[in-house]
């Protein structure tokens, strides 16, 4: 695997810059997006979702940003943005319509060290919004590094009808069997590692789907004697 740093042609600048991808924790973090309309919304929700906290600056709003906004889950000043809008902000979004608004919330924040989104204008984003498909705690974050959000968008849709619901369980149900090994396998990572591969080996997911009940306990017995089988000692006290 080519692991070398993207290096643009310098003719093409915007379509190789090599984002660092992350999941933000914005729990309870309070959050700025300048503007109300379809852009700012989904950048709104998108925010929800991650149970950020919202304040809206702009003179009017979608329909589905106001009753966002009378349902409580996002403050809106109605009004134009002004400076000092900003403080206090843990992200920030600029989605008006109106590129020299952009580009002064941009400054602002930059001036406040504050990362910032600015939707017009990926040259002046510190960071761009991926297109998402969530299922539970398990999430697909597409991006095309600002190429073209539409095939962003359609790999989300794709990835959306390739994993069901139900992976969701299935991941909680992993992550229950990574407790035990944590807390039960005395040896190392490598030790660990090969019980949850072996779990991951198990068919779990047809055998969810197919209305078996299945506890973490009895998958972290099955994976460990998979293990077992293989010759390989886990080390752990049963
Ligand atoms: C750089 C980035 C900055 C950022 O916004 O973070 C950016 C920039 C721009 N988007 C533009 C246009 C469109 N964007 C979408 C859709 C989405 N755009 C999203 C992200 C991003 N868009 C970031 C890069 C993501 C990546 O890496 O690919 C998604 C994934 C996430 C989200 O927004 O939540 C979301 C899909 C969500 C989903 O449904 O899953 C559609 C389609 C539609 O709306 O259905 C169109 C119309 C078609 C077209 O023009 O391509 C324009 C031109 C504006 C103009 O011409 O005026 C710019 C500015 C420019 O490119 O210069
Ligand atoms: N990044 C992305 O995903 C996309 C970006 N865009 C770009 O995003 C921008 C916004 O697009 P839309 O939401 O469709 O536009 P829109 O015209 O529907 O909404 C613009 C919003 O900005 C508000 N606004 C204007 N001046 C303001 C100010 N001084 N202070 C506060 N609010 C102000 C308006 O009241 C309105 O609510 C456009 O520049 C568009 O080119 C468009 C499509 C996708």
């Amino acid at each position: 695997m080519d692991n070398s740093v993207a290096v643009c042609a310098p003719e093409k600048p915007r379509t190789c810059t090599p984002y660092y991808p992350v999941f933000l924790d914005v729990r309870g973090r309070f959050t700025v997006v300048v503007g109300g309309g379809s852009v700012a919304e989904r950048k709104v929700d998108g925010l929800l979702k991650a149970g950020a906290r919202v304040r809206v600056v702009s003179p009017d709003v979608t329909a589905g940003l106001e009753v966002r906004v009378n349902e409580g889950s996002v403050t809106l000043e109605r009004r134009l943005y002004g400076e000092g809008d900003l403080k206090g902000a843990f992200l920030v979004y600029a989605a008006t319509d109106d590129a020299a608004i952009n580009e002064a919330v941009y400054a602002e924040a930059e001036a406040r060290g504050v990362l910032a989104n600015v939707a017009d204008d990926p040259q002046h984003c510190n960071f761009i919004v991926p297109s998402v498909a969530r299922r539970g705690s398990l999430q697909f974050a597409v991006s095309t590094g600002g190429a073209a959000p539409v095939l962003a968008k359609r790999l989300r849709c794709e990835l959306e009808e390739r994993y069901s619901d139900d992976w969701a369980v299935y991941t909680d149900l992993l992550s229950e069997v990574r407790m035990l090994v944590r807390d039960r396998i005395s040896g190392g990572e490598t030790e660990r590692a090969a019980v949850l591969e072996a779990a991951c080996d198990l068919g779990l997911l047809g055998r969810l789907r197919a209305g078996e009940v299945l506890d973490a306990e009895s998958v972290y017995i099955e994976a460990l004697d998979a293990v077992d089988e293989s010759g390989f000692k886990a080390g752990e006290s049963r």
